[in-house]
């Protein structure tokens, strides 16, 4: 409290840009590079630097990226983004008394590995284009919050797909259609059902692995079968049951929207 107010402070950094390089053995599956962009914001009890000229409280946004770049460095074995994040949370919220909670955002830039004749390369990697990101929140007691996502996902079929029946009044030109290409790009958000620091799974790749299949799930609902494909009605169908599938096949919550309104409808 600061005279009738009630104040919470809040304050971090972002766009902390971190690489790190495991290098395991060609054998073992070669090396394996990560870029991340992390941004950290604390809850932190240090009022008096508000309301005076007394900073003994805060720990320097300066302190929070060199942070970042310890804790990287720090990670001998290879972490999935998510449990980097939880690595910074728990660090922020137990060595500062006054830091009772800490948000970790994260998003990947998603260095692949190339495939060289047939073979994955064991050290080269190439630049894709969908992006895999984290949200983290951690608290002082242990509580935990992840919600993963995927953005920039595009996808397009070139038929099993309609729009009819939409609104008709002086301002609609479109047809209705049974057949024509759609594209859309996907974003998408889940969340991980462990409520506490304690709950978090030993194995490793665990949330590496529950974003690939994530992303299958997602591809396989909007295309249907290999030969045959299934039909979509509407875009706002077929994002509803990608999001349906990945909260009934890998139990987890999941919201899907459309970034861009569809690029490309156009009628056959
Ligand atoms: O699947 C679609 N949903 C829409 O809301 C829409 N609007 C539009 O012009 N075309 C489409 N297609």
């Amino acid at each position: 409290m600061a005279g009738n107010l009630q104040l919470e402070g809040r304050h971090g950094k972002s766009r902390v840009r971190v690489s790190r390089v495991w290098r395991r053995p060609a054998a073992e599956g070669g090396h394996i590079i990560v870029e991340w962009s992390v941004a950290v914001s604390v809850v932190s009890d240090c009022l008096p630097s508000y309301t005076s000229s007394d900073n003994s409280a805060i720990v320097a946004t300066d302190s929070i990226k060199n942070t970042v770049y310890v804790k990287a460095k720090e990670c001998t074995e290879v972490v999935s983004m998510e449990e980097f994040a939880v690595i910074l949370g728990r660090h922020f919220t137990s060595l500062y008394p006054q830091v009772s909670e800490a948000t970790v955002t994260i998003v990947e830039r998603p260095w692949e590995r190339v495939v060289v004749d047939g073979n994955p390369h064991s050290h080269g990697f190439k630049v894709g284009v969908e992006k895999h990101s984290t949200e983290v929140i951690v608290k002082k007691s242990g509580s935990l919050l992840i919600n993963s996502g995927i953005q920039g996902y595009s996808l397009l079929k070139t038929t099993q797909s309609g729009f009819e029946g939409f609104v008709t009044d002086r301002y609609r030109l479109l047809p209705d259609t049974r057949e024509r290409i759609v594209a859309t790009e996907v974003t998408a958000w889940w969340r991980y059902p462990f409520e506490h620091v304690s709950q978090l799974p030993s194995k490793p790749f665990c949330f590496t692995q529950r974003y690939q299949d994530v992303k299958k799930v997602l591809s396989e609902t909007f295309f249907g079968p290999a030969d045959v494909g299934v039909y979509s009605p509407s875009v706002q169908n077929t994002l509803y049951l990608m999001g349906k599938e990945v909260l009934t096949s890998l139990l987890m919550m999941c919201t899907c929207r459309r970034m861009n309104p569809t690029e490309l409808l156009k009628q056959l």
